[in-house]
């Protein structure tokens, strides 16, 4: 299965979660094991030049494809949370939001200086939470390999917003779409 058939199984929800936002529902795809399975390939196949030890993903869509990723590219995997949900000593980011302010934690001991760390999400938008997710690895002394996601709203510029970071993207999508 090619990009463009896994692309159809995105359903866009008009309107939501609120008027003028396309919203993009990955439930179809991942309900569909062949379109996930694909989905995953290819995404493995875009990050397999790249040199990481493990993976970062952020609660609550980021942990399909991270897992799924990390499953398949026998990598550790590292969980981004919302504050005061891990049990251990936490280093955290913040990031903006369109009212106000969140934060993303991951455990203190969870990247060592020097480890190479792949940022991996299901979609990029604004770049806010892949962004705190590369200060997370930095905070505590690692190192981005880069930022991968399935998808990209690329008429929001999230690429800008991570340079110079390196951008993996299999399905961009342009305004309107
Ligand atoms: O590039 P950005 O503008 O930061 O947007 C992208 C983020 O938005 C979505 O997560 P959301 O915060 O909706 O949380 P969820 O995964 O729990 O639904 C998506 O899974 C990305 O993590
Ligand atoms: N348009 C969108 N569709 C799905 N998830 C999103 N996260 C941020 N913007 C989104």
């Amino acid at each position: 299965m090619n990009a463009a058939e896994i692309r159809s199984y995105i359903r866009e929800v008009p309107d939501f979660p609120r008027p003028g936002v396309s919203f993009k529902d990955i439930t179809p795809l991942i309900e569909d094991g062949s379109a996930f399975h694909a989905a995953v390939d290819l995404l493995a196949r875009a990050t397999d030049d790249l040199d990481y030890e493990r993976i970062l993903s952020a609660e609550a869509r980021g942990f399909v494809f991270g897992t799924a990723l990390a499953y398949r590219s026998r990598k550790g995997l590292i969980l981004a949370r919302k504050p005061n949900k891990l049990p251990r000593e936490t280093v955290a980011a913040t990031y903006q939001l369109e009212y106000g302010e969140d934060a993303l934690h991951i455990h203190a001991d969870s990247v060592t200086p020097g480890t190479r760390v792949l940022v991996v999400d299901d979609l990029l938008a604004t770049g806010g939470t892949a962004r705190a997710m590369c200060q997370l690895v930095e905070n505590a002394g690692g190192k981005v390999a880069g930022v991968a996601v399935l998808i990209e709203l690329a008429f929001l510029n999230g690429r800008k917003t991570l340079e110079p970071y390196h951008v993996v993207s299999i399905l961009s999508y342009d305004a309107g779409e």
